[in-house]
């Protein structure tokens, strides 16, 4: 196997109470992102300490503006931080030039979108391996391989994406975020445009990429079912993180939300 491809680092931050487990892809620490000033200014994180192990799938849960974007935004390098810490690895990112949070996110982090984000012009094997073309580093085959066969892409590789259905250029943008072996990939809502058929085998192959690849996956989602397929729901409310449910499934996800809501967000 070659070695170009990022492997995942090694360092051993070890497990705390906000990752109930062994070894820390990324963590935030008192993380704050505020919005706009007077007025406008909106808190839209407020002081969240949360840590993704390793090899884990976690689902990032909320009402509407709870502040899941941001948290997932400010932690893949895509948003800045207000104050606390977001590291990746050990690279804090609070304060990286524009420059080096590029170059993070293209060589350690993989990306799937709701609404996919192939280029039209370009077939599935080239959407796959564009960010590698841009890093300039060679796809490790057998991984690719792998990867390929893991998303059930093997005879759909030279069509583009117009020839393809929804949850087949979903598969090819999963398979992409996987490509280059990333410390982390985080998924937004990557079933929201989805049938639930089609969501299934998305879900299900994020869930694959940890099990049988030992890949990290973060994904934000309003759906319970999609939660089920995670080990692990982290909750969040106005900005701050309210819940941690080890082995979520759909209906205790489902009746936390009730709960929750039940209570009108005034907390436990
Ligand atoms: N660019 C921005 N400028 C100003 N306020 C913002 C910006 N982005 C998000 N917000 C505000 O921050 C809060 C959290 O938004 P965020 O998008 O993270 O929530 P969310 O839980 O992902 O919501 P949804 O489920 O609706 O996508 C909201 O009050 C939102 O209005």
């Amino acid at each position: 196997m070659s070695h170009e491809a990022p492997v995942p680092h090694t360092d051993s931050t070890g497990s705390t109470p906000e990752a109930p487990g062994g070894e820390v892809a990324a963590r935030a620490v008192d993380l704050t992102k505020v919005y706009g000033t007077g007025e406008t200014r909106v808190v839209a994180l407020d002081q969240v300490s949360v840590a993704f192990e390793r090899g884990n799938f976690t689902a990032i849960m909320g009402p509407s503006g709870s502040g899941k974007s941001t948290l997932m935004h400010c932690m893949a390098g895509l948003d800045s931080i207000s104050a606390g810490s977001a590291r990746l690895g050990d690279t804090e990112l609070n304060g990286l030039s524009d420059r080096r949070l590029t170059q993070l996110r293209r060589d350690r982090v993989g990306f799937v979108f709701q609404t996919f984000n192939l280029l039209p012009t370009l077939n599935a094997l080239e959407n796959i391996t564009l960010p590698m073309g841009i890093a300039g580093t060679k796809p490790d085959r057998e991984w690719l391989d792998q990867v390929i066969s893991t998303v059930g892409l093997g005879d759909r590789l030279r069509h583009r994406p117009a020839q393809l259905s929804g949850g087949q250029q979903q598969r090819v943008a999963v398979a992409r975020a996987l490509a280059g072996r990333p410390e982390i990939v985080f998924a937004d809502e990557p079933t929201g445009n989805l049938d639930s058929r089609a969501g299934a085998e998305i879900l299900g192959f994020l869930r694959n990429s940890v099990r049988e690849l030992g890949q990290t996956v973060v994904m934000v989602t309003h759906d319970p079912v999609a939660a089920g397929y995670a080990d692990r729901a982290v909750f969040l409310a106005d900005g701050r993180v309210v819940d941690d449910m080890p082995a979520p499934t759909a209906e205790r996800v489902l009746e936390h939300m009730k709960r929750y809501d039940a209570r009108g967000h005034t907390g436990p």
